[in-house]
């Protein structure tokens, strides 16, 4: 649930009144609950009541109190105003928004109202996880997105729509979703906060999707989305007389846009970021992956949270902000579009196929700055000369790369950044290299960011500045020899402005006598020392002031000028940056395939799925890292045969075996390939994947009510209502969670709905080795298990996926190797002989009571067993073969056995 403040009240005609400063503070703040509020008063921002309480809570600084309210003190902490980006992001990252209240007239202005009258002061920008523009808040690898949801009641279709917008770089994207796919669409999109009408956020359908998101949904007033001023909205906010050239865009469509575009306006108050039109993603166009497939798939991060140790951590290659964000973006939304993919992967073959021009490409991308923040920063008033000096610096690399790509034959997607590059700005670009120093301070207000010679005025003013400090230290000199004080000097500070310093001792020289006397003009006496000034230093002084105030002015007007060519060229900066980020990612994909040895897949329209010698991406440079066995590469075949679907292939192995491995890395490489990504794989062969299931790994969720099993029973429904024949399901160990009969019923039916129904391309993983008899009745389904070897009583994983089904799952194997104790790995060798004989002889019940645990235990403990012991009665259980035995047999083998443990010569 989002922050809330008490307001603090107050009766206008009661004796209590709080003084002026705090009224206004108390107005400011009822209208801001939701938001601390940093109130300013001079260098510091201050916050008062609640609002203290909680922010010196969150940041870790003192609470102390100013004043009091209603006959209490009241709490009040602050934050220097210099380094309030420190604690904004720390506040933000808490989850808390931030109101700015800053002092919005002059004070002089004020005391002209009378000398109790306050400081007029307004909120003039809400910080909110989603609407940041400063560098330090943001992460330069992932995109900032604020993210709406439209809902128009009684539409037949198009109901739901979502818009999102990243304000740092620009980009505004909409599209048409629906109440089963929503939390899907949200989550594809990662954003940092998701604003929804207070009707629809109170909505109980709604709820569970809410409830995932977690702390970044924030109701709003409906009249924000209201569809039928939504154009008007829209238009205004674009300046433009109709949305016509905009495209077609549904009622919840437009209800989302203007959503955002309303919450942008409300949060920035003044300023309007320059927002790309907004562009309309299409259902279909993208890779369908749920939110469950998402997070077992460890795609932006692992299930731990971590984004060490994810997809996307070990595929990036990048070296600019830009590329890691398109990057991200690219990863999270692969396309099912043949055509579309095949463009990028000829991108990436071509970097791969000429590695000089990968290098230097790569070369020149390290320098580039992150042009679209910094010309966000600068369009909203936020930017300072480093943000124009980014963009220098960018559009220079830019010309620099669209020359030598000028010489190259290049595939589409890259002819096209060719051209886009070869068409920015120039003029533009050699505007701010003439006008910008080299070295730039990071506020605007410091000046000194204009290149000399770019401006004669500038010039000649900061000639009398600095000539008139020469003058002043050549005062020095002359009072020093007119007064014969050795140690005079002439200081600044900012309260006195220059003065003379001469130390006590020195002081009657000063003002012994009447010509001393009229030319040092006493300012100040201080401990040890006293202060004068001549009226020749106060002349000068007035002129070093004068030359800086105006030097600064002409700088700040350039610093506009500037502003103003660079907003006015936003469009082809941005194209310029998205350009060289579609680089960057090529490139970066070459190099990864080059390093890790990927293989280009072949992606069409077809039902193939063949991958040979296929590896996990993640796990293979994991292992590489530790030094360990290399990766075991492995082949799966579910291309149909003949015009049948695709087939399933029904995994059975030990654990540890490396089925979840496999299930993951066939799932990793379509993602990869449909991304536009080189592939781990020796060949790959993919019929489009519209959507992506699996079903890995178990996990609960009891913060909403659901145990493991329930979880994985409402994944795997999820996964058999939804998945069409072009789809990709893996599966691994369905019905785990439960009875044993109860789990293995369920898996069966749920393979046979996939093989009959859904008719998809399926690997599903089992430890219910009953299951391998359904290859016998469904004709497009294979067994494949995990090899093992078996040496000295141990196992070994092969980790090689091969023909058949496993004989057995070695369960009690790898307890052993995992440290289970002795006794307890032998006494599960035990129960698990009586559990394999009892299946036959309907006995097992009691040869568990039979056999109580700590007896087990104490017999083990006692008596280690001898090897040649050990040896006998495995040479005696090879021979015991239960289905083929009566329960009599079984039961006399069992006791044969039991014998032989006790007594190997029996
Ligand atoms: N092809 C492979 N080559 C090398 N090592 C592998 C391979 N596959 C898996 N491994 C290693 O084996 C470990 C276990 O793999 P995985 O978790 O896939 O087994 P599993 O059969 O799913 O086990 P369980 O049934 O217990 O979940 C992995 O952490 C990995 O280090």
């Amino acid at each position: 649930m989002p922050f809330t403040a008490e307001t603090p009240s107050f009766e206008p005609d009661s004796p209590a009144r709080p003084t002026p400063m705090m009224e206004q503070y108390i107005e400011i703040k009822a209208t801001n609950p939701d938001s601390l509020l940093f109130y300013r008063m001079g260098d510091f921002y201050e916050l008062f009541f609640d609002d203290a309480i909680a922010a010196s809570r969150a940041l870790g600084i003192t609470l102390t109190k100013r004043g009091k309210h209603l006959g209490e003190d009241i709490p009040m902490c602050g934050v220097p105003v210099h380094a309030a980006d420190d604690y904004l992001q720390k506040l933000i990252m808490r989850g808390f928004r931030v109101a700015v209240c800053e002092q919005v007239e002059d004070p002089a202005e004020a005391r002209k109202r009378g000398s109790k009258s306050v400081v007029k002061r307004d909120v003039v920008r809400l910080v909110t996880p989603g609407t940041l523009t400063e560098e330090k808040l943001l992460d330069p690898s992932e995109a900032n997105y604020l993210m709406t949801l439209g809902r128009v009641k009684g539409a037949a279709q198009g109901q739901f729509a979502l818009a999102w917008i990243d304000i740092s770089t620009g980009t505004f994207r909409v599209s048409e979703t629906d109440p089963s796919r929503l939390l899907a669409d949200i989550l594809r999109v990662d954003p940092r906060e998701l604003i929804v009408a207070d009707p629809v956020f109170h909505d109980p359908d709604l709820r569970p999707v809410f409830d995932v998101i977690g702390r970044s949904v924030s109701p709003q007033p409906p009249s924000l989305f209201d569809s039928a001023t939504a154009e008007n909205r829209i238009q205004r906010y674009f300046d433009v007389a109709t949305l016509d050239g905009f495209g077609h865009f549904s009622r919840a469509e437009l209800s989302a846009i203007s959503g955002a575009i309303a919450y942008v306006e409300k949060t920035q108050i003044s300023e309007r970021p320059p927002l790309m039109r907004p562009e309309r993603e299409s259902e279909g166009s993208t890779l369908f992956i749920d939110p469950a497939t998402r997070a077992n798939l460890e795609m932006l991060r692992t299930l731990s949270g971590n984004r060490d140790g994810s997809l996307l951590k070990s595929i990036d290659r990048t070296v600019t902000g830009g590329g890691a964000r398109l990057l991200a973006e690219r990863l999270t939304s692969p396309l099912t579009n043949p055509a579309a993919i095949a463009e990028r992967l000829d991108s990436v073959s071509c970097f791969l196929a000429g590695q000089s021009l990968a290098d230097l490409t790569r070369e020149a991308l390290k320098g580039v700055p992150d042009m679209p923040r910094a010309l966000s920063r600068l369009a909203v008033g936020r930017g300072g000369p480093r943000d124009l000096g980014a963009l220098a610096r960018g559009l220079e690399a830019a010309a620099q790369i669209a020359s030598f790509l000028g010489r190259e034959v290049l595939p589409a997607e890259l002819s096209a950044v060719r051209d886009c590059l070869a068409g920015l700005p120039g003029d533009f670009a050699s505007h701010l290299d003439r006008a910008l120093d080299d070295e730039l301070p990071l506020l605007k207000r410091d000046g000194g960011f204009v290149r000399p010679g770019y401006h004669a005025e500038l010039d000649e003013m900061r000639a009398l500045r600095d000539h008139s400090r020469r003058i002043i230290a050549g005062l020095q000199a002359d009072y020093m020899d007119l007064t014969g004080i050795r140690s005079l000097k002439i200081k600044h500070n900012n309260v006195l402005g220059y003065f003379i310093e001469v130390t006590a001792n020195n002081a009657s020289v000063m003002t012994g006598t009447d010509e001393a006397k009229g030319k040092f003009i006493h300012r100040q006496t201080i401990a040890n020392a006293m202060r004068f000034t001549t009226t020749e230093l106060a002349e000068l002084e007035t002129k070093i002031a004068n030359a800086a105030e105006r030097a600064l002015s002409i700088e700040l007007g350039i610093f506009d000028v500037l502003t103003g060519e660079t907003v006015a060229n936003a469009d082809a900066i941005r194209a310029g940056a998205a350009a060289l980020a579609t680089l960057d990612v090529s490139a970066g994909l070459a190099a990864l395939a080059e390093e890790q040895g990927y293989c280009c897949p072949l992606v069409d329209n077809s039902l193939a799925f063949e991958i040979v010698a296929g590896r996990h991406p993640v796990v293979e440079q994991s292992l590489r890292r530790q030094a360990a066995n290399p990766f075991v590469a492995n082949d799966c075949n579910l291309t149909p045969e003949g015009a049948a679907k695709g087939a399933i292939w029904l995994l059975t192995g030990p654990n540890m075996g490396g089925k979840s491995t496999f299930l993951r890395q066939n799932a990793l490489i379509a993602i990869l390939a449909q991304m536009g990504s080189f592939v781990p794989a020796g060949s790959a062969h993919i019929g489009i994947v519209d959507r992506l299931f699996s079903r890995v790994g178990a996990s609960d969720d009891l913060a909403r009510g659901r145990s493991t099993f329930m979880v994985e029973m409402v994944e795997t429904a999820a996964i058999l209502n939804q998945a069409s024949d072009h789809s990709l399901v893996i599966l691994d160990e369905i019905g785990r969670g439960t009875a044993t009969f109860d789990g293995l019923s369920i898996a069966w039916a749920a393979v046979e709905y996939l093989h009959e129904k859904n008719q998809c391309r399926a690997i599903f993983a089992t430890h219910f080795h009953e299951m391998t008899s359904l290859s016998e009745k469904l004709t497009r389904l294979s067994n494949v298990t995990m090899r093992v070897k078996e040496w000295d009583g141990d196992v070994v994983f092969l980790h090689e996926v091969a023909k058949g089904a496993a004989d057995r799952s070695y369960g009690v194997q790898v307890a052993r190797l995992a440290g289970l104790p002795e006794a307890v790995v032998n006494r599960a060798r035990d129960v698990l002989h009586q559990l394999e004989a009892g299946e036959t002889s309907g006995k097992a019940d009691k040869l568990i009571d039979d056999l109580p645990l700590f007896s087990v235990e104490v017999k083990h403990e006692a008596k280690a067993p001898a090897k040649g012991k050990d040896s006998a009665l495995l040479a005696a259980l090879s021979t015991v073969n239960p289905d083929e035995m009566t329960p009599r047999e079984a039961l006399d083998a069992l006791y044969r056995l039991k014998g032989l443990a006790t007594n190997p010569t029996s």
